[in-house]
């Protein structure tokens, strides 16, 4: 398989403080893997280096075989690196399929001017209407984002970043604030995400790892502690000692 993304030896210094400290991990198309460690192991900080929000102190970044570690966050994004948006930054009168199209336009770089003609356009409607179909959110196409319940609006966010066309998909706690009840509506729609895809997780939530990942990167104090296989990675016990048992001060 593809290795699509490789990170090597990254590092991040905040002054005097390390807070990501020589870390490597590779992710192929296909990958489901999860991003976990306790509070403050440096997880937010780790996808920020990767995605181009932060600039690295020292390591590289290979996305899909092409060195990225000096481009901006944009164009990883034009590259396939997609990390998911946040809704409560969207319009929220505006409705889901016009958050779509929006979207797609930007990603296709077409001006704004060309939204209402280009709108009609059958290959942008079967696009839009086929990412909210794989997120099961077909049904709420018309509904202004405002209008969405919680669960629907973190779906959205995965169909958003859908629409970018990634590569490699980057989900912060997909399912965080969702009633548990509805949390495996948001793993179903995971589940059909392109094959091809490679999906990295940030979650804290055991059972959602257990139930998503077939691999785990485990992050502590800015290092890597271990990664592998979901199954080992969570009988290892230093994991179990330095990531379950701190489970108690997660959030
Ligand atoms: N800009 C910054 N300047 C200085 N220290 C920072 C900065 N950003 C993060 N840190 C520190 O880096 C460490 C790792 O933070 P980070 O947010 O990456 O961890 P995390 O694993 O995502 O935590 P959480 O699970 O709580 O979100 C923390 O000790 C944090 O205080």
């Amino acid at each position: 398989m593809t290795i699509l993304l490789e990170v090597q030896g990254l590092s991040k210094n905040f002054g005097g403080l390390q807070v990501s400290s020589d870390i490597s991990m590779s992710l192929k198309a296909g990958d489901r893997c999860a991003l976990i460690g306790p509070n403050g192991a440096g997880k937010t900080t780790f996808v920020n280096l990767v995605t181009g929000v932060l600039p690295p102190t020292a390591g590289a970044i290979r996305l899909d075989g092409r060195d990225v570690t000096k481009l901006s966050a944009a164009d990883r994004v034009r590259r396939g690196l997609i990390r998911s948006f946040q809704v409560a930054r969207l319009f929220k009168s505006m409705t889901v399929r016009e958050h779509m199209e929006l979207a797609v336009l930007q990603r296709d770089r077409r001006t704004f001017r060309l939204f209402a003609s280009v709108a009609k356009t059958a290959g942008l409607a079967d696009e839009v209407a086929e990412c909210l179909g794989l997120m099961g959110l077909g049904a709420a196409a018309e509904t202004p984002v405002g209008s969405l319940a919680y669960g629907q609006q973190r779906l959205l966010e995965i169909a958003l970043a859908l629409a970018m066309r990634p590569k490699v998909l980057i989900l912060d706690e997909p399912a965080a604030g969702v009633p548990h009840s509805e949390s495996q509506r948001i793993l179903d729609a995971i589940d059909r995400l392109p094959k091809d895809l490679a999906v990295l997780m940030i979650e804290h939530d055991m059972d959602l790892v257990s139930r998503f990942a077939s691999s785990i990167v485990v992050l502590a104090q800015g290092k890597l502690l271990c990664s592998g296989a979901t199954r080992d990675v969570m009988a290892d016990p230093r994991v179990r000692e330095v990531y379950l048992g701190s489970r108690a001060n997660a959030h």
